[in-house]
């Protein structure tokens, strides 16, 4: 568990948010804030709407045309759902890794140059230096840098997950979300993650769904509990695993159900 930290701001305030797959309800009424530069994990069981929830941060949801949304989804006091902020630019700012490890099946300098290069930055000096911060940031240099232009899909699972997380760090974001980023992972990836998750906190604001209990309680600061679309409760991370007010996350914490 993360000691507190002073919290400056929030990064997203989420109002009365609603969420439709066609009829089905999938989130409901949800409000909450997520506060700057810490790291809030989402948890609940299967199906609770999680992804779905994280999903519309960056407004991947949009791609879904069966979607419908209504409510407010304030990104630094401007509400996405009627702003007319341009959706490269916002995923610039808040960039996404998933649970399953997904490079472009192009070299590993490629891989984290692509997002820079998308976004106007040609000058191959300027580029070198992404590559490498990025890949610093994202505690795989010393493992790549002598084969940069070998293909990324010849990392392990764990590299390549580092390597997603290089990439979106590459276009300078202030937001990470992260879906489930070590489920497909080993025991010693997944630890490697979560000390980068530990030091990317201190610059990066991070909202993480995971399964893994211990992974919450471990690595974030403040935790949100959804339960069939809607949010019971949401605190720090020390207050919601050691004395929830809802019987429902005691329940879900202590494995009682999910
Ligand atoms: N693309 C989709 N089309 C229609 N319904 C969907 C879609 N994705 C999710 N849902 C529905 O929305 C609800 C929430 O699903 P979601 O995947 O967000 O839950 P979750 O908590 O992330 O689950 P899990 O932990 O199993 O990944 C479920 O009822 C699910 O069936």
């Amino acid at each position: 568990m993360q000691t507190t930290l002073t919290k400056t701001q929030n990064i997203y305030d989420v109002k009365d948010f609603n969420l439709w797959y066609g009829s089905n309800q999938a989130l409901k009424n949800i409000t909450l804030e997520l506060g700057e530069k810490q790291v809030s994990a989402i948890i609940g069981p299967s199906g609770c709407g999680k992804s779905t929830f994280i999903k519309t941060l960056n407004l991947m949801s949009k791609l879904n045309p069966s979607i419908r949304m209504a409510g407010e989804l304030n990104f630094r006091g401007e509400n996405l759902l009627t702003s007319s902020m341009d959706l490269a630019d916002l995923r610039k700012t808040v960039g996404m890794v998933f649970q399953k490890p997904n490079p472009f099946p192009k070299s590993i300098y490629e891989n984290v140059a692509y997002g820079p290069r998308i976004h106007g930055i040609r000058n191959k000096k300027e580029l070198d230096e992404i590559v490498e911060t990025s890949l610093k940031g994202a505690f795989l240099w010393t493992e790549v840098k002598d084969r940069l232009n070998k293909n990324a899909m010849g990392l392990s699972g764990g590299q390549q997950q580092r390597l997603c997380i290089a990439r979106a760090l590459a276009t300078k974001p202030d937001v990470l979300l992260m879906d489930e980023p070590t489920s497909a992972l080993d025991p010693l990836s997944t630890t490697k993650i979560e000390e980068l998750i530990t030091s990317l906190r201190e610059t990066y604001s991070i909202v993480i769904v995971t399964h893994n209990m211990q992974q919450a309680a471990r690595i974030s600061d403040e935790t949100a509990f959804f339960y069939m679309g809607e949010l019971i409760e949401k605190g720090s991370t020390q207050h919601i695993f050691s004395n929830p007010d809802h019987k429902r996350t005691e329940d879900y914490i202590s494995g009682h159900f999910g």
